[in-house]
């Protein structure tokens, strides 16, 4: 107890100096070290705790070991009252039985006498006869009492042979009772001093621990106090630099508002550059509108509305052998636009706007053509037809073959190729139709009905255009498309 209470005296020291450390840091508010100081606080509650359980479990044992002894001293006051009433009993008893022997003994030596009386009383007279029978009778009822008071005797021997044996068992039990008690006492001596132990190892731990940690916590404080010098210099800059920040901060706004006249004025200067870029570059494209239509009406004027060539393919297996099979036109060398056929031995000139010789390849022929489509894509109408005999080449100049395409797959995939170039700036919507005059007869290919005849008709709107009312029109998005229509086209078409 005395332990206990100079360990509390030290816990109230420690704690004492804890809150005068707390005092001096109470800045430091929530520092590790606090915590941990409150962590060791807690820390030194639970073992008071666990002392004062320690204590309520030894008065608790105390008074389990009062009770035992007093039970003890009950046991043994009834133990000897017990004794001192047997021996009693005893007592009692034994008087009894001397007071029987002697009886007994009496009554043994009065027969004798009776009996001497008997012979005298028979000499003597009938009178003392009587007195016989009386004495005999009287005899009689005394040897029952004898035998009855034998009975009595032989009673109380086995009455008393039992209380002993009474006695004998109560004095094991007794000693039974008294090792159980002396184990118990010295069982519980041996568990009060394992307790008063792990108390006092439990105490001595805990002061251990908490030396080591107030050991800690001091450190901690003198590394903290240290930091604290250390970052007063900075908390100094920190402190100007919020003062900085602060003027900035109440600055701001008129910064803002300056730089944001600035960013308007700067904005408003761009968008007049750009609208003034634009109205240049509008006019510039006014301009280059005009010079390509100059230019289109220039070709136009040039090479002729109508533009006519001719090509001559080369000679092919399917044309034979021999003097038939010879080719009959020549071409000028000195001019690419003029064509000698012999007819009848005569020798017949064409002129025309270009003439392609067997060599001419595809692409030749479609530089040639290519000007018109991107007339057609500024917005002018254009139609390149082939025209010419039976196997002339027509098919092969206009379609070509996958390998080498000719007009048409050329000049679409340009088309698409210029619309993609201008997507930015300018949205076209191609759309795509195919009709077939055969024998004066007008008919839509991709229609449902292709064999239904069609009209031609003048456009309303007095354009001097031409219209075929009906006619089935799809908007398509690539060559692949069109080509997908143009299966289905040839399917229908006559062949
Ligand atoms: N420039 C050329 N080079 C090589 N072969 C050619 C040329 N032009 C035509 N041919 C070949 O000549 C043959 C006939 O040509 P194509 O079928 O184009 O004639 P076409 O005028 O369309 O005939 P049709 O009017 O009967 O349809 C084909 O085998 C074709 O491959």
């Amino acid at each position: 107890v005395a332990e206990n209470e100079h360990l509390k005296q030290d816990m109230k020291s420690c704690e004492a100096q804890l809150q005068k450390l707390k005092k001096q840091h109470v800045k430091c508010i929530d520092c590790e070290h606090i915590q941990e100081n409150a962590r060791l606080q807690e820390r030194l509650a639970q073992l008071q705790l666990e002392v004062e359980e320690a204590k309520g479990r030894l008065s608790e044992l105390d008074l389990e070991v009062q009770q035992k002894t007093n039970r003890l001293a009950e046991v043994e006051l009834r133990l000897k009252d017990s004794l001192a009433e047997k021996a009693e009993e005893e007592e009692r008893l034994s008087r009894r039985l001397r007071d029987s022997q002697e009886t007994i003994a009496s009554l043994k030596a009065q027969p004798q006498q009776i009996k001497y009386l008997i012979k005298t009383v028979e000499v003597e007279s009938s009178k003392t006869k009587q007195a016989l029978c009386e004495t005999q009778s009287r005899n009689q009822h005394l040897q029952e009492q004898v035998e009855m008071q034998r009975q009595v005797l032989k009673e109380m021997e086995q009455q008393l042979q039992k209380s002993q044996k009474t006695a004998a068992q109560l004095r094991a039990q007794i000693m039974l009772y008294e090792s159980e008690l002396e184990q118990a006492h010295g069982q519980m001596l041996e568990e009060m001093q394992n307790m008063e132990d792990d108390k006092n190892r439990a105490i001595e731990e805990a002061f251990a621990r908490a030396q080591v940690e107030m050991k800690a916590v001091h450190e901690n404080l003198a590394g903290v106090r240290t930091n604290l010098l250390t970052l007063q210099p900075a908390l100094r800059t920190l402190t100007n630099d919020y003062n900085s920040l602060k003027r900035q901060v109440r600055d701001f706004p008129l910064l803002l508002q300056e730089a944001l006249q600035n960013a308007r004025a700067e904005i408003g200067q761009a968008i007049e550059e750009v609208n003034s870029t634009n109205r240049e570059l509008l006019r510039k494209y006014r301009r280059e509108l005009q010079l390509r239509k100059k230019c289109h009406n220039e070709l136009v004027r040039l090479k002729g509305n109508i533009r006519v060539f001719g090509r001559v393919r080369p000679i092919t297996a399917e044309d034979g052998e021999g003097p038939e099979a010879a080719n009959s036109v020549t071409f000028d060398p000195d001019d690419d636009a003029i064509l000698h056929l012999m007819h009848k031995g005569k020798q017949v000139s064409f002129e025309l706007d270009k003439v392609f010789s067997p060599q001419a390849t595809q692409q030749d022929v479609f530089q040639e053509v290519q000007a018109l489509i991107t007339s057609c894509i500024d917005g002018y109408n254009v139609c390149i037809f082939a025209y010419g005999q039976t196997g002339a080449g027509k098919t092969y100049t206009m379609e070509g073959t996958p390998e080498n395409p000719g007009i048409n797959q050329r000049a679409l995939q340009l088309l698409f190729s210029e619309v993609q170039r201008k997507a930015s700036d300018w949205s076209y919507t191609i759309t795509v139709s195919v009709a077939e005059i055969y024998n004066e007869a007008l008919r839509d290919l991709l229609g449902k009905e292709p064999q239904e005849k069609l009209d031609i008709k003048l456009c309303p709107d007095g354009s001097g255009q031409l219209y075929v009312p009906g006619l089935t029109e799809f908007q398509v998005q690539s060559v692949e498309d069109i080509n997908k229509w143009r299966r289905t086209q040839a399917r229908l078409s006559v062949p």
